[in-house]
């Protein structure tokens, strides 16, 4: 075995794979990411071997990483994994130039092995807690789901609904999850790509394009993102027309969001777009809201918004609360983290909660892809299943690649 000082580490999967492993193996939990637009992978380790739980007081944590499922708690606390280490890795430097800024790895395996070994320890996770929402939803199951909610709006009983889905996919025996995250980062370059591992809670890969609240400094800001179509031709985000059925639906996230500050008497804020973004090969339409918290006087806004906002009426609908009954009573199936909010907090002075979407639960041998799809008076459940179809090929197409051992 070779010692630390004289290890050479190939390039970044490399070095990725034999730090995954060593602590998998011994129980840690890990957070990796990268920031929409950044050059930088984040990696978190928790080491305390305990599952901790904490109520998102955002501004009174230590630096961590919060998860929390689309339900709120009957304790109201989010999963948090403390950084007893951090550091990031520059994406655009090679690995053996920045040795000495990274987290130490004692010994040196194969990528064969050390695959082998995360694939062990990934997997052998996740037995607590979350079981029962292993379900296969069909195509019928969804379709019935888009046509009660329209039949709901119809009524007037709601103004719009976020039903889903779960897709169950097999996972290729040397399924690879550093070369998934490479995939990941390098196809979304404007996507929160995130790999987190919580031994009692399981083990999640995603690329969301969702910010629910993000802190940096005295500056607070939160998006409405919704609707959603292909980005076809040479210029999607010049040339893309949206229906009134779009407009309206990502026109309604807007309004959850101006209704949440005005709870709070909260009047000063900008408000621009909404405009055509970018997600995958996803369109959607997108505003921003931008705060400054010194100005306005409200120092602990993160927490505030957070509580107000999850889940919002991209994931849920609105009302917030009639639109979560119907779900929980319709939707077969426990969303579990989908939905949920994840994100760094406290880490190097800034916050980023995202929207848990576009993920995927791994499980041994298989993944749970889980996709939604804003319904309103006008939609077609054909449509919306399609829409689907599209959310959950954009983890589902990065799972099983060429394997590369
Ligand atoms: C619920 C999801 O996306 C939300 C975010 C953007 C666009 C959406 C839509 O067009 O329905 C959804 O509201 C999902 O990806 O599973």
């Amino acid at each position: 075995m070779q010692t630390a000082v004289d290890i050479q580490f190939d390039n970044l999967e490399h070095y990725l794979k034999n730090l995954l492993s060593l602590n998998l193996e011994k129980g840690n939990q890990v957070a990796i990411w990268r920031k929409p637009k950044s050059q930088f992978l984040q990696v978190l380790i928790d080491s305390s071997g305990k599952t901790k739980k904490v109520s998102p007081q955002l501004e009174e944590l230590p630096s961590g990483f919060v998860v929390h499922p689309f339900e709120d708690q009957v304790d109201k606390k989010a999963y948090y994994l403390e950084a007893s280490t951090y550091f990031k890795i520059d994406l655009q430097i090679p690995i053996d130039e920045q040795m000495g800024n990274l987290e130490r790895v004692k010994s040196l395996r194969s990528p064969k092995e050390s695959t082998i070994l995360i694939n062990k320890s990934l997997f052998a996770s996740g037995e607590n807690g979350l079981r029962e929402s292993y379900f296969e939803c069909s195509k019928q199951d969804f379709v019935d789901l888009v046509e009660k909610g329209i039949h709901a709006i119809r009524k007037g009983e709601l103004n719009k609904i976020v039903p889903a889905k779960l897709k169950k996919i097999e996972l290729n025996e040397g399924f690879d999850l550093v070369n998934s995250i490479k995939s990941l980062i390098q196809a979304y370059p404007n996507a929160f790509i995130n790999f987190f591992h919580i031994p009692e809670v399981g083990s999640w890969l995603g690329a969301s394009p969702e910010v629910l609240i993000q802190t940096k400094g005295e500056h607070f800001s939160t998006m409405s993102l919704a609707g959603t179509q292909k980005a076809v031709g040479d210029n999607p985000l010049k040339n893309t027309a949206w229906t009134q059925k779009e407009i309206e639906e990502q026109a309604l996230v807007s309004r959850y969001i101006v209704d949440c500050f005005k709870k709070i008497r909260l009047r000063e804020y900008d408000e621009v777009g909404p405009k055509t973004v970018l997600a995958g090969n996803l369109l959607h339409l997108r505003s921003d809201f931008k705060v400054n918290m010194q100005a306005t006087n409200f120092p602990q806004l993160g927490s505030v918004m957070l509580e107000l906002l999850h889940p919002t009426s991209a994931v849920c609908g609105m009302p917030r609360k009639e639109a979560f009954d119907f779900l929980r009573t319709h939707e077969k199936f426990d969303r579990s983290l989908f939905a949920g909010f994840i994100g760094p907090v406290n880490i190097e002075e800034e916050t980023s909660i995202y929207v848990n979407l576009r993920t995927a639960r791994l499980m041994d041998g298989f993944a749970i892809l889980y996709a939604g799809a804003g319904v309103t008076e006008d939609s077609d459940p054909e449509k919306e299943w399609e829409e689907t179809e599209m959310k959950c090929d954009i983890i589902g197409q990065h799972l099983n690649l060429q394997n590369q051992l």
